[in-house]
């Protein structure tokens, strides 16, 4: 009887005991990894604080963390640690040390890329592929008249279909005219090509890219759970988004081909980013070199201007007319800023910025309140560092959080409405950009601004010129969900339409 008694006791005790030591010596080993490390929360094992995360509103799970700890935090998701950045001068010291400029190891896509292009290139390919894209988009008027030239042609497309939708009294997704104007302006950059709207080969680079926009969450996973790589490349989505990259390869590879029938000579002047890049490849496999810009190289810039600078540009356009459908006075004050400065019979240009102190605070506002990239693009730490008094180890993932930045109360008056003054003065007069950060900074900083800054003014103005937009009668009332929307890669609006009007009379006529 007492050996039962004493065996019972011994069950319970082992019962209780093992469970206490383990999470004893988990705890101890979480204390170990987490020593001098940015404050945060704990999380669980092998998921970390994935349970705790909505994907579609990390920004505001980020900048919720910031605000119970500090401006720069770590935490866990799955078994990658994740140390975001919360304060405009800290993302600002951070971005601009060589050590953070890595990007995160994701499987999935470094598979396909090779490590090639800008995006996800680090090192020595990285600042030579970027250093040349730069300056190539540049010597072609990147941000200046000839890119100018480029977005009236697209505006006149936009405005056919928006005449369409008038005529025929129907509300608008406008997304979809935005995103194939913005191709458009990057087809003729990249590849000196005007593809016409009905052009098969367009339509099925504008279809696939948008497809590829949608690759599922979970193709990533392996980013946070390195054990699940296997799993993932076995998937279906693995091989049908793998495919489907492999088809936009083949695309603009066929595109250089062209490219490089033209360019016969080689002391041509070169007509587009491609041109540019076929002559270093050339020059460089004179001297030896058949690698620095080898034709997967080549192919991953140009595809990476159309993935980074597309769907980002015409987002924006997106936003700003439904921030101006949400907020028909300071529509009005856009209008009537548009008609004494600019007028009637000639569309706005880059030089007008200047005298249209409203409206380009409107445009400044839209890039701080939306904050697009909310949590930028991931970096990662290349060796262990001390930042802001902290360890950061190598490998560690960096959210520079644009969002928490952009909505920092100690340095935006309102920094949860959509005020323009954020960016005049008393008297009236735009400020400069001041601490928005909606394109990052530093070493990484967007490649393409320039050029998206231009887009987005001289379409948002020329579209202003001409119509009053609001938002379709049905969307009324749900202006909060809109605004609040999703995260995907970028913000993405809620479900919404808009609707056009002409704002003069029918004989209101902007030429170019
Ligand atoms: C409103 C539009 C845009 C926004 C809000 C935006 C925002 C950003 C952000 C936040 C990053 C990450 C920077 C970092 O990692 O530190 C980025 C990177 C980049 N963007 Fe943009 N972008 C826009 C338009 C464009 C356009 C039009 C192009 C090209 C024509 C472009 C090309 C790139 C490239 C190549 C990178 C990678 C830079 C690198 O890794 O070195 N972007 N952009």
């Amino acid at each position: 009887m007492t050996h039962l008694l004493s065996s019972i006791d011994n069950k319970t005790a082992l019962g209780i005991g093992l469970p206490v030591a383990l999470l004893g010596c988990y705890g101890a080993y979480q204390w170990y990894r987490s020593r001098d490390l940015p404050p945060g929360p704990i999380g669980l094992p092998v998921v970390g604080r994935f349970p705790w995360l909505d994907p579609n509103q990390l920004h505001l799970c980020v900048e919720q963390m910031s605000k119970s700890y500090s401006d720069v935090i770590s935490f866990r998701m799955g078994s990658k640690l994740m140390v975001a950045v919360c304060n405009y001068d800290l993302i600002r010291q951070m971005l601009n040390d060589d050590n953070f400029t890595g990007r995160p190891n994701a499987p999935f896509l470094k598979r396909i890329t090779e490590g090639c292009g800008i995006v996800l290139s680090e090192g020595e390919m990285w600042t030579q592929q970027r250093r040349l894209a730069l300056k190539s988009l540049r010597d072609f008027g990147f941000a200046r008249t000839r890119s100018a030239e480029m977005v009236d042609v697209q505006l006149d497309i936009i405005f056919e279909l928006l005449e369409i939708s008038i005529e025929e009294k129907q509300s608008l997704r406008v997304l979809d005219a935005f995103t194939e104007a913005t191709n458009g302006v990057i087809a003729q950059l990249t590849l000196n090509r005007r593809f016409k709207r009905d052009e098969k080969e367009f339509e099925f680079f504008n279809t696939t890219l948008k497809t590829f926009f949608n690759t599922p969450v979970v193709l990533n996973l392996p980013l946070f759970f390195p054990w699940m790589n296997t799993i993932v490349q076995l998937m279906p989505a693995t091989n049908y988004f793998t495919k489907l990259m492999l088809k936009l390869h083949v695309f603009i590879r066929e595109q250089i081909r062209i490219r490089e029938s033209i360019l016969v000579d080689d002391s041509m002047e070169p007509e587009c980013l491609c041109d540019v890049y076929i002559q270093e490849k050339r020059k460089a496999e004179k001297m030896g070199d058949f690698e620095t810009f080898r034709e997967l190289q080549i192919v991953r810039v140009v595809l990476e201007f159309f993935l980074a600078g597309t769907d980002t540009t015409a987002r924006s356009l997106e936003w700003l007319l439904i921030l101006m459908s949400v907020h028909p006075a300071i529509q009005k004050k856009v209008h009537s800023e548009l008609d004494k400065e600019v007028g009637s019979d000639r569309r706005t240009q880059t030089s007008d910025k200047p005298s249209l102190n409203f409206t380009t605070a409107v445009i400044e506002e839209a890039y701080r309140f939306l904050s697009l990239a909310a949590v930028g693009a991931f970096h990662r730490a290349k060796s262990e560092a001390v930042f802001h008094g902290y360890r950061i180890p190598k490998d560690t993932i960096i959210i520079p959080c644009v969002y928490a930045s952009n909505h920092d109360p100690r340095i935006w008056a309102k920094p949860d409405e959509f005020y323009p003054e954020h960016f005049l003065d008393q008297n009236g007069v735009f400020t400069g950009t001041g601490k928005n950060v909606p394109f990052l900074i530093g070493r990484r900083a967007c490649a393409g601004e320039g050029l998206a800054r231009m887009e987005v003014f001289l379409m948002f103005t020329a579209i202003m010129q001409r119509y009053r937009v609001s938002l379709a009668p049905e969307f009324v009332g749900k202006e909060a969900a809109i605004l609040k929307g999703s995260l995907g890669l970028l913000r993405k609006p809620g479900e919404h339409k808009l609707v056009f009007e002409r704002r003069a009379n029918d004989q209101f006529n902007v030429t170019v």
